[in-house]
């Protein structure tokens, strides 16, 4: 199932320099390996805001909420998700 899920980072204004790095590169590689496995299909970042648009390539909701839970910045995101089904006009043919 392909999921729209648009994400905006909120980092506690407090929070060490460091400590954000770290969680930022951790995310980074993480986010990376899931693209690689064909999970994160697309990831954008929406101009002018600390937030991204993302295509997420999932068996079910379930497992789009444990793949999101695993994510470092989870605790510091809002997150939407919208559910995706195919559009009848649609040429595309990797998008099912
Ligand atoms: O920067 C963001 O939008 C949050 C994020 C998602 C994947 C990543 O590396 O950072």
């Amino acid at each position: 199932m392909l999921f729209h899920v648009e994400m905006t980072v909120n980092l506690p204004h407090d929070m060490a320099p460091a400590q954000a790095d770290q969680l930022k590169a951790r995310e980074k590689e993480i986010a990376q390996g899931l693209q690689r496995d064909g999970v994160w299909r697309h990831l954008w970042r929406i101009a002018g805001r600390y937030a991204n648009v993302s295509i997420f390539d999932v068996t079910d909701n379930a497992a789009l909420h444990d793949t999101l839970m695993t994510l470092p910045l989870f605790p510091y995101m809002d997150i939407v998700v919208r559910p995706l089904c195919r559009h009848g006009s649609s040429i595309r043919e990797d998008d099912r």
